[in-house]
């Protein structure tokens, strides 16, 4: 695929720490707090003078420290740290030193001023941009899909567990199988568990099992999703959604691996990988207290963020004849002209949005071209589309006229509700985890999962 690379910084917050020779890794002062809070200093092979004098090699605006307070001397073994017979005194962690040996995380105090020791952000900056157009079945030659394509190059074969983010639509659920699959873990199970989907009384059994008589209705003893993907992958989808009750057990999974079914007294041991994912703010759920911090640490500590489609316009045509391959059609099956629309719509439900529109023009002839407004709040449609659904098999037709109808009724009853997901379901009667899966499947879902 041809493709000009840019030869950007990539902000991998996987990517590891170089080391700055044999055996070291490069070091670098960071001043906590103090005038200069925030700046930091690397720390090369050398002598470095720290102190109030601006002849310092590090300068601290600070009345308490002496004008040469410290001296540090880097080496490949350490850096030393000597007092320069200061008035008030160095610190390492609380005690007073005339000379001591740093070591990454040391605090160190000069009059009021502190200090930490840390490992140099010496991420790779110049990691190559995949060369690919695909990683499993998620395609794209945009930088944004290329980036994404180099963690996941990386991420794959290690087998740790892996957050996805994204709107809705835009391959979450793609990417945690091809992660799955591109791992030495591919040939086992890849299961799949919508927390969305799944009443929030039944999750718990869904995924940790239980067994027999723990509740009413438990006949017999159920390996949870966790057992079932012994030897593979489980896929979380829509995590943000774990009630709060059952993350500490989520976390116990990460770090322990173990499960206890629900009634059963001890713990099982299991094998497989977690990749989570989440259309929302996971950070955001966290401040207002409905994610629990130590688990959304635990799950982010590899992560990877799909970038929208509005937001890499240059995938549609892409996109658009990968659709078509899957239809058995070829690239002819949609004129310039429907390909020049659907490439300057900004796809508010992403590549699922995309791929209905096509099928949905492929099937049905080019005049069922759904309106493409400008977003937002684009009109209902009409009932033009009937003529032609009326020509299709009962099945189909019936399928489709109720897909129309689904979708004109969930944007009126939004824009009545003015997206308060709650009240809609009490206007339209409808069950509120339901009404999400509906406002996913349609590509109305707010983005902040309203
Ligand atoms: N980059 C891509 N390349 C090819 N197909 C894609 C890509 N991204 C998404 N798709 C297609 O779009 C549809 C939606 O993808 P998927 O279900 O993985 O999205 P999702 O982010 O998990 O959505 P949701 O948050 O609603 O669960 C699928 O048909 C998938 O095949």
């Amino acid at each position: 695929m041809a493709a000009s690379y840019d030869k950007e910084e990539n902000s991998d917050p996987t990517a590891t720490l170089v080391r700055a020779g044999p055996g070291r890794v490069r070091l670098k002062l960071l001043i906590l707090s103090g005038v200069e809070a925030g700046h930091s200093h690397s720390l090369d092979n050398g002598e470095y003078t720290v102190g109030k004098a601006p002849s310092c090699d590090i300068v601290l605006s600070d009345k308490t420290i002496s004008r040469q307070h410290l001296k540090l001397q880097v080496r490949d073994e350490g850096v030393l740290a000597i007092d320069l017979d200061s008035r008030n005194g160095s610190f390492c962690e609380g005690m007073r030193f005339s000379q001591v040996e740093l070591r990454p995380g040391n605090v160190i105090t000069l009059g009021t001023t502190e200090l930490k020791v840390v490992p140099e952000d010496t991420r790779e900056r110049s990691m190559p941009l995949s060369t690919r157009d695909h990683f499993g079945a998620l395609v794209g030659t945009s930088r944004k899909m290329r980036e994404v394509f180099t963690l996941l190059e990386r991420m794959a074969p290690g087998g740790s567990d892996v957050l996805i983010q994204g709107e809705t639509g835009t391959g979450k659920e793609l990417c945690a199988e091809a992660l799955h699959q591109e791992s030495r873990r591919g040939k086992g199970p890849f299961v799949i568990v919508d927390l969305a989907g799944i009443a929030p009384s039944l999750i718990e059994s869904e995924l940790f099992g239980h067994v027999k008589g723990a509740f009413t209705g438990a006949q017999g003893d159920r390996a949870g999703a966790f057992e079932r993907a012994s030897g593979g992958t489980v896929f979380l989808d829509e995590v943000g959604e774990l009630p709060l009750e059952l993350q500490p057990r989520l976390l116990r999974v990460l770090e322990r691996r173990q499960v206890k079914r629900v009634g059963a007294n001890d713990y099982r041991t299991v094998d497989m990988r977690v990749v989570a994912a989440t259309h929302v703010d996971l950070e955001g759920a966290v401040k207002e207290g409905k994610f629990r911090r130590d688990l959304f640490h635990r799950l982010a500590v590899l992560r990877v963020t799909l970038p929208p489609l509005r937001e890499r316009p240059e995938d549609i045509p892409l996109l658009i004849d990968t659709v078509l391959t899957r239809m058995n059609r070829p690239p002819s099956a949609l004129s310039d002209q429907t390909r020049a629309l659907l490439a300057q719509y900004p796809w508010p439900g992403n590549v699922r949005e995309l791929r209905n529109v096509v099928e949905q023009v492929v099937n049905l002839g080019e005049e069922a071209l759904p309106e493409l407004p400008p977003l937002p709040g684009d009109e209902p449609r009409s009932g033009g589309h009937i003529t032609h659904e009326m020509e299709l098999p009962f099945k189909e037709a019936k399928e489709r006229l109720i897909e129309g109808f689904e979708r004109d009724y969930l944007k009126g009853l939004l824009e009545r509700c003015e997206g308060n997901i709650s009240r809609a379901s009490r206007e339209a009667g409808i069950d509120r985890v339901y009404l999400r899966k509906l406002l996913r499947k349609h590509g109305l879902e707010d983005r902040d999962g309203a």
